[in-house]
């Protein structure tokens, strides 16, 4: 991989119970379409998008995981380098959204402690069987320290938004983490090529 195809590299995985729509976020972002018929994630997905932001170019490895139960011990071993997690739910299920404690219960075991969490309500088309209230959802996010965001994958709202605000997020993040470790900065003429993960782990 040429150093010169992105300014930075994140890593994203896609988390939750199955069936919550994660497989259809991830083709609707990196594909622009709804898939009909989508069936069950075997294991774990991979797909990637290189996004410009502020003239900056972002390559985003994005992880899609299966939710089903018997896969877990596989989709565990994702976590470690993610930059980032995707923790979604669906809003008509009330069971995605009671399962979510467990789910952050992987995370706190498996995953950096440095890592961005989003939990993300998908399936917002179908408002008439919502069965989570957005002010329950965005309360446990923020009691939670995580970012929040409703996301429809079929009708493709806030899809964009979501992976977008999250890329600025680490941008945001691995600027902060060069500036607080002036001595593992790049020297001039290194480039600005950051491998987030590999900064983190290496203080
Ligand atoms: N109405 C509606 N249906 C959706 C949406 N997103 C996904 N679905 C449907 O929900 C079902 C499950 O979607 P998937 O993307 O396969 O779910 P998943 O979370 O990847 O499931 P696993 O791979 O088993 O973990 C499919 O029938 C999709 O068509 C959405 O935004 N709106």
């Amino acid at each position: 991989m040429s150093m010169e195809d992105y300014d930075y590299l994140f890593k994203i995985v896609l988390i939750g119970n199955a069936g919550v729509g994660k497989t259809c976020l991830v083709r609707r972002f990196t594909q622009g379409l709804f898939p009909p018929g989508q069936g069950a994630t075997i294991g774990v997905d991979f797909m990637i998008k290189t996004v410009e932001i502020k003239g900056e170019k972002v390559k985003l490895q994005i992880w899609d995981t299966a939710g089903q139960e018997r896969f877990r011990s596989i989709t565990q071993s994702y976590y470690r380098s993610a930059n980032a997690l995707i923790l979604t739910y669906d809003i008509t299920c009330e069971d995605s959204f009671r399962c979510l404690p467990e789910w952050l219960r992987e995370i706190e075991q498996y995953a950096n402690n440095q890592v961005v969490t989003i939990l993300v309500g998908n399936k917002i088309d179908l408002a008439e069987k919502r069965e989570v209230l957005r002010q329950r959802a965005e309360d446990f996010a923020e009691a939670q320290s995580m970012l929040y965001l409703e996301t429809s994958a079929k009708e493709s709202d806030n899809v964009e938004k979501l992976f977008l605000d999250l890329a600025c997020e680490l941008i945001r993040e691995a600027k902060q983490n060069k500036l607080d470790n002036n001595d593992t900065a790049p020297m001039p003429g290194e480039g600005k090529t950051i491998n987030y993960l590999s900064c983190c782990s290496l203080n």
